[in-house]
């Protein structure tokens, strides 16, 4: 795209519909009259008593608490200078957007239109009521420190200016992992710093907090070199005065390790990075655009860790990774200031984060297969929803240990947990399963390995402690995808079943001892074990490997059935049906049967109904199954409607403690207040439904994928229910998360069929 596209696209995106970036909106019901009165007057007179009484139940009964300010007076926007309040409102609005999009903070973006430091001090002051903290953004050096240091001195609520500590957090944890990449010291390294302003001096700062040395340091502004023997220097830039006798930056960057841009574009030449000492680190961190271009600088230092402050090279040092989760820890422990134990705990906490396996999801948005640390990738993406559960709750706990905060927080898990609701990534019961997975990880052969994305799943499910992969397929193929895509699977076992003679005589003599009175011959079951599928499933039905993951490039029933002829059904269920777990946003629901019996009987819809209810309470959830139709509790006399009826009746005599009802509609079914209404008599009254069967396949085939597609919900599936030994088919061209996630489902299923057996050994297993 040139340039000038890239520009008008800016300004279409920031024009078109409602001009800007953001809105309010309303967070309560605005429906009806009562509402409006509960709002407003006369309702709203009771919070306001309240909050008269005690000044702290503001938390209580207003936003202030997830409220946070960012106030600028556009004297220093980006790079681009004194522009002016106005001008400065997109940046406002931006930061105001990334609060919420990554921390979910609610954000007044006020643009002062003054330069007087103690006009502005006294307005923010001001604001105090209505703010739970305040971000100052883009004003200008010196005012800034003194306009901060006020603020704290003077108000109880966080405040931070992001240019000075949000910059500083980011790229002190980058230069640490840097410095560790190319092998220096941060106490030895030598360090220039372009720009003397609120960002450069806090910067440096932090650096020397955290063990570089000042008089390695040497700082650039506008004139040159800061000299101790300049004249009339303020005492923040006397600070980093230097004794040595440079000028330039061209001369202070001989020999320089560490290259710190914190000025305008372009300062920095080819010539002067190319005399810098071996392995340099060049952080040019002015937007929009850096002190040398990326290319420029990559191009003339082989031997470079470069990164800049934008979006599109990598390496992006840009204090978006910090104010969002910063501001969240600090206004979920009330804290009263962000204080330095916070923002060392935020530098640690994002420098170790980028050391750990990058998710998926990460790699896909930045078109990577493989994103890990290194040269390339110093400090996590901001994307990576792990930010939120990682950087927040490290500073949250540094407020409560160093005493600043108001609000306690004990149990961390459950503070995690609603940090992921909070960014509506509300796959709690997913994160419960994959700790369940983790604690006894089982063998897991991937039929299909000559795939890159079932080896990149492979390659997670092994990081991450969730299984112990096995490969099917060609060697050689398997390890050129490994090598091509800098995969890590070292270690794991790789298994060509055309090089297994043994084994194939084991399993094909098995195949036909157990099939030949069914059709098939001794030959045609040599033959069928050169297939993976037919051979993965003996390894299962032989111990060999606990369970078989299959289907990524083949179609259902082709996989499902040498699992069928092989493993067969379990003893107590004589069929097979296939179930999804639905990650709503209103929680978990599982949907069943999505894919495999097209229309089942009354009989086989109470199997089938049985055998989901089984499932669902593996993952330790009391299932409440409403049975499906386009009718509510005989209002409408068809076919389907009598079908469901009649299976329920069955399900209430035969299993009377399973929670199951209907038929009935599916807004019945997940909506309690509905239910009650107009059906008080319903055993699933009180809770809406987890569990939604379907009275035929198409009918279960149709919602889920209708769901799906929409982005209402996350499909975790097809879970295959019924088989002896778990097997389990993915979804014809599945995803590398969709795959981890049914490796997981599968390990489950592994350790929940392991229990139920050693409870039918004790004689104690009791089908409902
Ligand atoms: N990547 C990131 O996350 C962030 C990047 N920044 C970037 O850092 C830069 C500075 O921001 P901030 O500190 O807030 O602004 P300030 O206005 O407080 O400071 C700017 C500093 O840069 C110096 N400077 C300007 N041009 C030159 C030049 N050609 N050569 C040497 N020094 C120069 C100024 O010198 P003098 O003192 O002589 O005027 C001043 O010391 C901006 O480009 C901004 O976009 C800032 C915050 C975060
Ligand atoms: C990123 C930022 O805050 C700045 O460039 O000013
Ligand atoms: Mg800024």
């Amino acid at each position: 795209m040139s340039k000038t596209n890239r520009k008008q696209d800016a300004l279409d995106y920031h024009s078109q519909g409602r001009p800007g970036k953001i809105q309010v909106l309303p967070t309560k019901p605005t429906n009806s009259q009562r509402d409006l009165s509960l709002a407003y007057s006369p309702g709203v007179a009771e919070p306001c008593l309240r909050i008269a009484d005690n000044v702290e139940d503001v938390y209580k009964y207003t936003a202030k608490g997830n409220l946070v300010a960012v106030i600028s007076n556009g004297s220093a926007v980006l790079g681009l200078g004194d522009i002016g309040p106005e001008a400065g409102k997109p940046v406002m609005e931006g930061k105001g957007l990334l609060f919420k999009i990554f921390a979910d903070i609610d954000v007044f973006d006020l643009e002062l239109d003054t330069k007087n430091v103690d006009e502005f001090v006294n307005i923010v002051k001001a604001l105090q009521p209505t703010f739970g903290g305040v971000n100052l953004e883009d004003i200008k050096a010196p005012e800034c420190f003194e306009i901060e240091r006020r603020l704290k001195e003077e108000m109880n609520i966080p405040v931070m200016h992001d240019d000075q500590h949000g910059t500083a957090i980011i790229s002190a944890a980058a230069l640490i992992n840097a410095c560790e990449l190319q092998k220096k010291k941060l106490d030895k390294v030598k360090i220039v710093v372009s720009g003397a302003g609120a960002a450069a001096i806090s910067c440096s700062r932090l650096y020397v907090s955290l063990g570089a040395t000042k008089e390695n340091i040497v700082m650039i502004d506008r004139s040159g070199v800061i000299r101790s023997d300049r004249e009339n220097l303020d005492s923040l830039k006397s600070e980093f005065a230097t004794k040595r006798n440079l000028n330039t930056l061209d001369e202070a960057i001989k020999d320089a390790d560490v290259f710190i841009g914190l000025s305008s574009a372009n300062v920095l030449s080819a010539d002067a990075l190319k005399t810098m000492a071996k392995n340099p680190i060049v952080f040019a961190m002015a937007n929009p655009d850096p002190e040398i271009a990326y290319e420029l600088a990559i191009q003339n230092r082989k031997d470079i860790i470069m990164a800049t402050g934008r979006s599109d090279y990598p390496n992006q040092v840009n204090n978006v990774l910090g104010f969002p989760y910063i501001f969240r820890g600090a206004l979920d422990v009330r804290a009263t200031t962000i204080n330095e134990e916070m923002k060392i705990a935020a530098v640690k906490a994002i420098a170790e984060l980028a050391k750990k396996p990058v998710p998926e999801a990460v790699n896909l948005a930045y078109n990577s297969t493989n994103l890990k640390f290194g040269k390339d990738y110093i400090i996590p993406k901001p994307i990576d929803l792990r930010l939120i559960t990682t950087v927040s709750p490290a500073v949250a706990k540094a407020a409560i240990d160093s005493g600043v905060a108001k609000k306690i927080i004990t149990d961390w898990d459950a503070y995690k947990d609603e940090l992921h609701k909070r960014l509506g990534t509300e796959d709690a019961l997913l994160r419960a399963i994959t700790n369940k997975a983790k604690s006894a990880p089982k063998k897991v052969v991937f039929a299909e390995a000559d795939n890159y994305k079932i080896l990149k799943a492979a390659q997670i499910v092994k990081d991450d402690g969730i299984a112990i992969p096995i490969l099917l397929g060609n060697k050689a193929t398997i390890k050129q995808i490994i090598h091509e895509n800098a995969l890590d699977l070292d270690g794991v076992e790789i298994i060509d079943p055309f090089e297994e003679t043994v084994r194939q005589k084991k399993y094909s003599e098995f195949l036909y001892k157990k099939r030949q009175r069914r059709g098939i011959s001794l030959f045609q079951a040599q033959k069928l074990m050169r297939d993976r599928n037919y051979f993965g499933a003996c390894m299962v039905e032989f111990g060999e490997a606990d369970t078989l993951i299959s289907g990524l490039t083949k179609d259902y029933a082709a996989t499902v059935r040498p699992a069928l002829q092989i493993i067969g059904t379990a003893p107590s269920v004589n069929r097979v049906a296939g179930m999804y777990m639905m990650l709503t946003r209103k929680g978990p629901i599982f949907f069943g049967d999505t894919t495999i019996n097209e229309n089942p009987t009354v009989e086989e819809l109470v199997d089938i109904t049985a055998l989901i209810h089984d499932t669902v309470k593996q993952f330790n959830i009391t299932p409440r199954i409403a049975m499906l139709s386009y009718s509510n509790f005989g209002s409408t006399e068809g076919e389907v409607p009598l079908k469901v009826r009649a299976a329920v009746k069955i399900l209430h005599e035969k299993y009377p403690d399973i929670i199951v009802d209907g038929e009935m509609q599916g807004n019945f079914a997940i909506n309690p207040a509905l239910l009650k209404d107009n059906f008080p008599f319903s055993t699933l009254v009180g809770q809406p439904a987890n569990t939604l069967v379907f009275p035929n396949l198409e009918s279960g085939n149709i919602a889920y994928k209708l769901l799906q597609e929409l982005g209402e919900a996350e499909a975790v599936g097809p879970i295959l229910l019924g088989l002896n030994k778990p097997v389990h088919v993915l979804q014809l061209g599945s995803s590398v998360r969709e795959i981890v996630n049914m490796v997981t489902i599968a390990v489950v299923d592994v350790q929940s069929k392991e229990a139920e057996k050693n409870i039918r050994k004790r004689g104690l297993f009791k089908k409902n």
